[in-house]
């Protein structure tokens, strides 16, 4: 299983995990039990055909249970061979010289210097310019799609801050390469140097700051003609949305160089052109400039692509790609590299979690085992060619420039390469053939540009690779507050949906090219808003029916009952080994799930209704960036764990809701027939089911009723709720007590 020969050291290996051969045995039980729940129901449906009531009671239930059924079955695909890899970087020197490793262009989109604050995607680049890789391959190209001079102008200094930066995380070897996360730890000793150092970053930071509150770059700022040259374009008719193309060289290798003498990374700043009238497909749209500005310009065999708040956080990284790429038996098809996305400043027991371990840690190592991790939008590293047709075809760019297998022979700071530069980021330039999102580059027709593009790929016949180690390769930030979270998870499930309803249906057209399993695996992702379904149903029918005394489920003294209880335990025991064995804790587990149920009721929810509107042209919508600005008041009570509503958002209607049902149900049941009822056995499972519902709900009922801070339950969405559960349980009283 080793990457070389048996007498080169190995690069890389890995090992199936152990828990393979139970995960199957599981599954086949587990099947068992869902064939024999939809016997039971197919049977219920032939009794109740009499009253449409009933008919309609279980066929709702029927319809939940197959959409559970179809999620497991999805499930499965990660469960059938995860792996788990390990490679040895400290062995590619041996095998390979420095001269000899590929160039690397590094891609940092960012897009709104208020929602993303230049300083922090400064620290982002100069954690990946201060990778250990020869500095002459590397060119780290900025997309800035918010357009602003003061992200050009924050990077400026940025490339001075670099040429001392950069030797000293090399003297001295440090791991945190962002030199605000440097800055902040406090576990290396203080020397002058560092002193001094730090002095320097804060200068600029103040400046940067500075700047961007005052909203202009005054012109004490501007040193030198050059600068002067490049602020220029922004002349009054310049808005983010409509704009000429910016491409500024702020570091050229070939010239400028560090404190030390060493060569000094290339760093391009990128603004593509915007127009009103043109589309700009979002982040893939930003992505293809930056593919064919950096064709053009060094056309690197290797790419990073990386958002804006991920930094680095160990500079080996690129060198265990290598452990990969340099290998020949992998190499033929293997499109890209994939780290997971981790998070810093997640609270102790990550309340919204945020960590989304299932989708960024856990499946990834199933898909590993199959044919390759989808791809997550940032820390992944590509090679270029993937983005030109399958592996044994190419699709040539219109240009021969831009085809990846050009040498670049003029320097990039020379007219001919700066003006084809300007033109390939023109935002006509995509018209002249309509490859570009659809046959090359970033794919575009979805949301989630990041699964589309490496789904494509994927049925393209590319395979791709999962690298974890255990130290994170970067880290990255997750909204503070859950309104925004539940508005980052809508903006994904409307993108899944796009491409479910496509005719890159991952069922179908998936499941052709790629096989079963993975075509299974992309649907349980395609079709995660539909989660929505049992979610909704089940946190509504069964409370709703019990406070009429209607059963639903079976009675406790049942045998039918016991496969209730085997599948609800199976499913949440499972998931919850998972969790625990991919190195979560208990307290997270239960916060995961509990997001799972309030996502349900509202980001999936409203995720598919948002996207019929916009099917039925009702309605648009776009790629609403996650803020990644802190509110001092709102840190604090996240650190604290507290939940924050705070802002009226009909997303909190359908949960408030369902805390109010569940618990009216709950405490009902309780008090007016535990004691004396008739039909205890066969309302027993709904008191356990709202039972459990209201537990989940603490947080909601907290934030309703006990809390006077500004993050707690805005009054109008209580008052809303608490109006339409009356009315929802009055109209299922009048029609349950026909
Ligand atoms: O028109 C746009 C919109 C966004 N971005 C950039 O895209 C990145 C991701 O945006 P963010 O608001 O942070 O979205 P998230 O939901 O946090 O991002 C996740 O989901 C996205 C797809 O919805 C993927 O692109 C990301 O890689 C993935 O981390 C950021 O660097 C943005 O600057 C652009 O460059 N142009
Ligand atoms: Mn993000």
């Amino acid at each position: 299983m080793d990457g070389r020969g048996t007498h080169a050291p190995p690069l890389h290996k890995f090992e199936p995990l152990r828990r393979t051969a139970l995960n199957r045995l599981f599954a086949a039980v587990y099947a068992c039990a869902i064939i024999a729940l939809l016997y039971r129901h197919a049977q219920t449906l032939l009794h109740s055909a009499t009253s449409l009531l009933s008919f309609s009671l279980s066929l709702s239930l029927l319809i939940s249970d197959l959409v559970l059924a179809f999620m497991w079955t999805g499930a499965q695909a990660f469960r059938v061979c995860p792996i788990r890899r390990k490679e040895f970087p400290e062995n590619l020197r041996k095998i390979m010289k420095e001269e000899d490793f590929p160039g690397l262009d590094v891609f940092i989109c960012t897009a709104d210097p208020y929602k993303e604050p230049p300083m922090n995607v400064v620290n982002t680049a100069l954690s990946l310019m201060a990778y250990d890789y020869p500095t002459e391959k590397i060119s780290v190209y900025v997309s800035d799609d918010g357009g602003s001079s003061f992200t050009l102008f924050a990077f400026m200094e940025a490339a001075k801050f670099a040429s001392h930066w950069l030797p000293f995380c090399r003297g001295h070897n440090i791991m945190e390469r962002s030199p605000e996360v440097y800055f902040a730890s406090t576990y290396h000793s203080w020397s002058p140097e560092i002193e001094n150092i730090k002095m320097m970053y804060e200068t600029m930071k103040v400046k940067v700051e500075h700047i961007v509150d005052k909203g202009e770059i005054s012109d004490e700022y501007i040193v030198d003609s050059e600068q002067r040259e490049a602020f220029s374009k922004w002349t009054d008719g310049f808005t983010r949305m409509d704009h000429p193309a910016v491409v500024q060289v702020i570091l050229d290798k070939s010239k400028d160089r560090d404190v030390s003498g060493n060569f000094l990374p290339n760093l391009i700043y990128v603004s593509r052109q915007k127009s009103k009238t043109a589309p700009h497909h979002f982040k893939a749209g930003a992505l293809n400039v930056l593919l064919r500005v950096s064709a053009v310009m060094t056309n690197a065999p290797l790419i990073l692509t990386q958002d804006c708040d991920m930094y680095s956080n160990d500079p080996q990284t690129p060198l265990r790609v290598l452990c990969y790429l340099s290998d020949p038996a992998l190499q033929s098809k293997l499109a890209y590299v994939q780290y997971p996305q981790r998070f810093q400043g997640l609270n102790q027991t990550d309340i919204y979690a945020s960590e989304y371990k299932h989708l960024f840690q856990i499946n990834t190592m199933g898909l590993d085992g199959l044919m390759g991790p989808n791809y997550l939008g940032s820390g992944c590293f590509f090679r270029r060619r993937a983005f030109f047709g399958g592996p044994s075809t190419l699709v040539p760019p219109e240009i021969p420039e831009l085809s990846p297998a050009h040498e670049v022979d003029n320097p990039i700071n020379s007219r001919e390469i700066l003006s084809l530069a300007h033109n390939v980021a023109g935002c006509d330039y995509e018209n002249q053939t309509n490859h570009w999102g659809s046959k090359n580059g970033l794919r575009y027709g979805s949301l989630v540009e990041d699964f589309y593009t490496g789904y494509r790929l994927q049925c393209e016949g590319w395979k791709s690779l999962f690298c974890h180690p255990e130290r994170a390769a970067f880290l990255g930030e997750m909204p503070i507050t859950l309104l925004d979270l539940l508005s980052q998870c809508k903006r994904w499930c409307i993108g899944l949906l796009e491409v479910t309803f496509s005719k890159y249906n991952t069922l179908i057209f998936g499941s052709r090219s790629m096989g079963l399993l993975m075509g299974l695996a992309y649907s349980h992702y395609a079709f995660w808003p539909i989660w929505c379904i049992p979610v909704t149903l089940y946190s509504f029918l069964p409370q709703l029916a019990l406070l009429n005394k209607v059963s639903i489920f079976p009675k406790v003294s049942e045998p039918w009952c016991f496969l209730y209880v085997f599948l609800f335990l199976g499913a949440y025991g499972q998931d919850f080994l998972d969790f625990v064995l991919a190195g979560g804790t208990v307290r997270k587990w239960w916060n995961v799930q509990r997001m799972w149920m309030i996502r349900g009721l509202s980001c999936y929810l409203f995720g598919s209704v948002e996207y019929l509107l916009k099917s039925l042209g009702i309605s648009t919508h776009g790629f609403n960036l996650t803020s990644k600005v802190l509110d001092d008041e709102q840190s604090k009570r996240y650190d604290q764990g507290i939940f924050e509503f705070g802002v009226p958002s009909p997303l909190f209607v359908p949960l408030t809701m369902a805390a109010i049902i569940n618990l009216f149900s709950f405490a009902w049941g309780l008090t007016e027939f535990w004691d004396n009822g008739s039909n205890k056995e066969g309302l027993a499972l709904q008191m356990v089911l709202a039972g459990f519902i209201a537990l989940n709900c603490l947080p909601i009922y907290g934030a309703i009723a006990l809390r006077s801070d500004n993050g707690k339950m805005p009054t109008q969405i209580t008052v809303i709720s608490i109006f339409l559960s009356v009315a929802l349980y009055t109209s299922a009283n009048l029609i349950l007590k026909q």
